[in-house]
């Protein structure tokens, strides 16, 4: 496999008002393969948007090196940007025009024949939508419009900051589909998400970032099983004595109202051997694995508030309103910084 994207030691500081110089990305690394279907994670305010605008030139990094098709990125990305779509910044379409007039402006402006719109159309379940106005689309019409954009050009690779954000049920199933349907047409693509469960169904691969720096890449899977603390969950008549046993074969047992979780047995046979040979028969051996959301809570530190409903990357808590922000680099005109 090669790599589509590369990035080592990537460091971004900026300034705010009120808080002074705040690093943004402290020293990150990620790589990306062909292929993939890469997700890249992290809580709110971690860094996923400030590493994806420096990797495409929208804002200037202060240290790390980037390569997007091994050519050094900012510096030589135009001579790879026909082969790379993104989508970091929401983009705005105007409610009036229809999404098909939309695109072939798009198309025109870049170049693109315009025969490839109603091919981008089709593909991103839109075609029969095109000659209806943006403004009567719902979010995740709009996001798809959104994705149609970057498709035109054909690109061997997919940036998607966020696509499932504010989408409801339906329209994250729909950007699913459509994310697995590019990738299975040979398109490499990196989504940013702070939605765990949507990684863990579409993405193969997973960097997952917290305060600006890697805490864990690898393959979903991988990642997962670093975190499996072979836990069982046993229901058994007698749970009194089956955990004084399992105990004793040196195994940890906590005891939730009956139900046994039972942690250090690499095999079931262990736990059931250990009860039947006493007389004890187990009802209900179920393995505890681990998601990539409690990984990522444990990585991330994002614990949920004992006052709130558990909602990762949700809003500020209390008392942690926004805070007006201002890149000191672009107001110098050093950079594009918003
Ligand atoms: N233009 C800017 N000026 C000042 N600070 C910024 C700017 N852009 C980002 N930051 C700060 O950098 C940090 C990382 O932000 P970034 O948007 O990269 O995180 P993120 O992981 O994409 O978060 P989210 O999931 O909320 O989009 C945050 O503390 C943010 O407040």
């Amino acid at each position: 496999m090669s790599a589509v994207i590369e990035i080592e030691g990537l460091r971004k500081t900026f300034h705010t008002l009120r808080r002074g110089r705040r690093v943004a990305v402290d020293g990150f690394d990620m790589v990306v393969e062909a292929g993939q279907v890469h997700g890249f994670l992290g809580p709110n305010g971690s860094g996923k948007t400030t590493t994806l605008r420096a990797l495409l030139g929208l804002v200037r990094p202060d240290d790390g090196r980037m390569s997007v098709f091994g050519v050094p990125t900012p510096e030589e990305l135009a001579r790879v940007a026909g082969r790379v779509g993104a989508i970091v910044e929401s983009p705005q379409f105007f409610g009036n025009f229809t999404g098909h007039r939309t695109l072939r402006l798009l198309a025109v402006a870049g170049g693109v024949p315009t025969s490839r719109v109603d091919e981008v159309l089709e593909q991103v379940g839109l075609r029969e939508r095109g000659d209806d106005r943006v403004k009567g689309y719902s979010l995740g019409m709009k996001q798809r419009l959104a994705v149609a954009s970057a498709l035109l050009k054909d690109p061997e690779l997919l940036i998607l900051d966020e696509p499932a954000n504010g989408l409801d049920p339906a329209g994250i199933r729909e950007m699913r589909d459509l994310v697995r349907s590019l990738a299975a047409s040979g398109v490499t693509v990196l989504i940013s998400s702070h939605i765990l469960a949507e990684i863990q169904l579409i993405c193969d691969h997973v960097t997952i970032i917290s305060g600006g720096r890697r805490v864990a890449a690898g393959r979903v899977d991988e990642v997962l099983a670093g975190f499996d603390q072979h836990e069982w969950q046993v229901d058994v008549a007698g749970p009194e004595r089956a955990a004084a046993l399992l105990r004793e074969a040196g195994l940890s047992v906590t005891d939730h109202q009956g139900l046994l979780v039972v942690g250090g047995a690499r095999e079931p046979e262990l736990i059931s051997r250990t009860l039947g040979e006493q007389g004890l028969w187990v009802r209900e051996l179920t393995p505890i694995r681990p998601d990539l959301e409690s990984v990522f809570l444990e990585l991330t530190g994002t614990a949920p508030h004992p006052t709130l409903p558990r909602q990762v990357g949700g809003p500020a808590l209390p008392g942690e309103g926004p805070e007006p922000m201002i890149d000191l680099d672009a107001t110098a005109g050093r950079g594009v910084d918003a």
